[in-house]
């Protein structure tokens, strides 16, 4: 993905600011410096507005490069700000809606060094503001058999607009009546691994004999929709989770006993003899480690399935009201005008000369840097943006 840098000569670095706005360099561009590097976003026009693309200035050698850029890219608008806040660009966007206007480019995060690492190419990585930690992704692991996929169809299909299931791959055999890009991306073990190499996989593993694999597609898919990632994997790819920038909840699902998980194996038939036995081996190292001290955010014992699964939802913090608690108040309310960023004490100042909502009069927002947590793939939780009254000096509307 990485690639030829079009011509651009340093000259035109005059032509771009913090600012999108300008227009003679033939589109809107903010250069934001990040040590020896200039970042410049934005630039190119298509039907829709101004898009996002990428270029690296690189001070110490003179030199441009287009990264390799990871995630989903904003759509496009008419202009944007941008601010660097220590390992992200701020990317606030303009005459958009309200719930899509706050952007990270993530330039120095864990998650771009990891994958700079892989890729051996300059990485950047697009991801969105969202409010809170609502969205924390849940890795669900335990040994084969336990129930993982038993209690994650029930979350799914009670919360249907809060869950989205992370589509594994695996080199594996479908069973009967498994659907691909449903249930798995079953795929062969040498595109696998060509793709592994390309850096385009959170965790994999080898498990009982096949190699599964975490996409960053896969979970991207679901928190592009706004919905929290649930991720059925094994240890190993909970450790490696655990490792990666990705904070996720993880909760181990543990058997009630030995003999009983031998049970749900063998009634399931879905393996042959060979298959269940080495699941069983390999259950008890998995048991031992899922139960170690720290690995495991939660463990949940799988004895009853509707006891588990109230206990499942009670981790989640999930009660007897509807999901459609979910929701943003602020959907589909547009930031009209232009705005400048500063920084100042950990708030990013946002300074509108005027903006679409409706009841307010407001013209400062302030953006507070220190809530900010990581989230790779995709997101960038945390966000929390208050409007302050200038006239009284009140904080008050929470975007
Ligand atoms: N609490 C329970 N009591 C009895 N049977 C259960 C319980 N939970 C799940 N089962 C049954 O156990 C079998 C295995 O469950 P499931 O396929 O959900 O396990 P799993 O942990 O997802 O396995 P794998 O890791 O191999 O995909 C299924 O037939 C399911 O109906
Ligand atoms: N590390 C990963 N483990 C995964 C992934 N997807 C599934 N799994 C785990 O594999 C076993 C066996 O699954 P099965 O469908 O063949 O019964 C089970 O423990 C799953 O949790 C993955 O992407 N990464």
């Amino acid at each position: 993905m990485g690639g030829e840098a079009p011509e651009f000569s340093q000259d035109g670095l005059d032509e771009v600011s913090p600012i999108g706005l300008d227009s003679e360099s033939g589109g809107y561009q903010t250069a934001v410096v990040v040590g020896e590097k200039i970042f410049v976003v934005g630039g190119s026009e298509d039907g829709e507005g101004l898009c996002f693309s990428v270029r690296i200035f690189d001070k110490s050698t003179g030199k441009w490069s287009v990264p390799t850029v990871l995630g989903m890219k904003p759509a496009p608008c008419k202009g944007h700000s941008a601010l660097l806040l220590k390992d992200r660009i701020l990317i606030l966007k303009r005459d958009s809606l309200l719930d899509d206007c706050t952007w990270f480019l993530e330039v120095d995060t864990p998650f771009v060094r990891d994958q700079k690492k892989i890729l051996g190419t300059e990485v950047v990585a697009w991801s969105k503001g969202v409010k809170g930690d609502g969205l924390k992704p849940v890795v669900v692991s335990g040994p084969s058999g336990v129930g993982k996929g038993t209690l994650i169809s029930k979350l799914m299909n009670e919360f249907p607009n809060t869950f989205g299931f992370s589509v594994s791959h695996t080199t594996r055999a479908p069973r009967e009546k498994e659907k691909d890009g449903i249930h798995y991306h079953f795929i062969d073990r040498s595109t696998m691994e060509k793709d592994i190499r390309e850096g385009k996989f959170l965790e994999t593993a080898q498990v009982h004999g096949n190699l599964y694999g975490t996409s960053i597609e896969a979970v991207e898919a679901v928190t592009d929709f706004g919905k929290r990632c649930i991720l059925d994997i094994d240890v190993q790819g909970a450790k490696s989770v655990k490792a990666s920038s990705l904070e996720a909840m993880s909760i181990f699902i543990s058997p009630p006993s030995y003999e009983e998980l031998e049970k749900r194996l063998r009634a399931r038939g879905t393996e042959t003899e060979e298959q269940v036995q080495r699941r069983l081996r390999n259950a008890t190292a998995e048991i031992e480690e899922g139960k170690s001290l720290g690995l495991f955010d939660h463990i949940l014992i799988n004895d009853d399935l509707e006891t588990c699964y109230q206990n499942l939802k009670n981790v989640l913090g999930l009660n007897e009201s509807s999901d459609a608690s979910n929701q943003t108040s602020t959907k589909g309310v547009e930031i009209q005008t232009c705005h400048s960023l500063t920084e100042e004490d950990q708030k990013v100042l946002i300074h509108y000369s005027s903006y679409g909502l409706e009841k307010a009069s407001n013209n400062l927002f302030v953006l507070d840097v220190l809530s900010l947590k990581g989230g790779a793939p995709g997101r960038t939780r945390g966000l929390n943006v208050y409007a302050i009254d200038t006239f009284s000096n009140k904080s008050g509307i929470y975007l």
